[in-house]
C-alpha cells in the first residue's frame, strides 16, 4: 500500500500539524506523510459539508488496512436529529468499497483542525476499526481503545442471546 506504515507513539500529535509518529506505537502506525495526507483528504471532504444549520463543517477520511483511503463530511437535515455526522458518511464508504479495517483516522473542523469524533460516532468507527487503530484527536494521537474504552460489541449481544459466534462479516448476505 502507499503510505509506509511505520512505529509511533500515540498522544504526540499537536493541533494543525501532521501528528508526529513516535517510538512506542501499535505496528498499524503510518507515517507523518500518510497522517498529512489522510488531513487533506479530510479537509477536502469539509468543503463538500452540508451544514446550513450549524455552520460546523466537519470533514473525516481514514486509511483503511488494504491501503483504501475512505472520507466523509457532515450532512445536516431540517430535522435536527437525523443529521449524518461526517463519521458516518465514512464509514458507509467504507463498506461501500469493499469493507475493511480502519488503520488511522483523521477528523478536521471547518478551519482544517483536529476535530473530537462525538460519542455516537466513536462506536460507529470503533465496529470497523482495526485492534491497532489510531486517530488524530485535538490532543494528538489516540489508539481506538482510549478513544472508547470498553466498547458495546456484537460479544455483548451474543452473551444474552447465546447466539453463535460469527463474526459481524458473517452476516453479510
Ligand atoms: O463527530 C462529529 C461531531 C459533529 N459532527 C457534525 C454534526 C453537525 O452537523 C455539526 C455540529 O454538531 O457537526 C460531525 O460530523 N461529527
Amino acid at each position: 500500500m502507499s503510505g509506509a506504515k511505520s512505529c509511533g507513539s500515540a498522544g504526540s500529535g499537536s493541533a494543525g500539524a501532521a501528528p508526529a509518529v513516535g517510538t512506542a506505537a501499535p505496528a498499524s502506525a503510518v507515517d507523518a506523510g500518510m497522517w498529512e495526507r489522510l488531513r487533506e483528504l479530510a479537509a477536502q471532504a469539509m468543503e463538500r459539508a452540508y451544514a446550513p444549520y450549524s455552520h460546523f463543517r466537519v470533514g473525516a477520511a481514514a486509511l483503511v488496512d488494504d491501503g483504501r483511503l475512505v472520507s466523509g463530511c457532515n450532512v445536516e437535515n431540517a430535522g435536527y436529529g437525523v443529521t449524518l455526522c461526517a463519521e458516518c458518511g465514512l464509514v458507509s464508504e467504507l463498506v461501500r468499497t469493499g469493507g475493511g479495517r480502519l488503520v488511522a483516522f483523521v477528523c478536521v473542523d471547518g478551519a482544517g483542525q483536529p476535530c473530537s469524533p462525538c460519542g455516537r460516532c466513536r462506536q460507529v468507527l470503533s465496529e470497523h476499526a482495526h485492534p491497532d487503530m489510531l486517530l488524530a484527536m485535538p490532543s494528538g494521537l489516540m489508539p481506538i481503545d482510549e478513544v472508547i474504552p470498553d466498547r458495546f460489541t456484537k460479544a455483548d449481544i451474543d452473551r444474552v442471546t447465546g447466539a453463535p459466534g460469527q463474526s459481524p462479516e458473517g452476516d453479510r448476505p
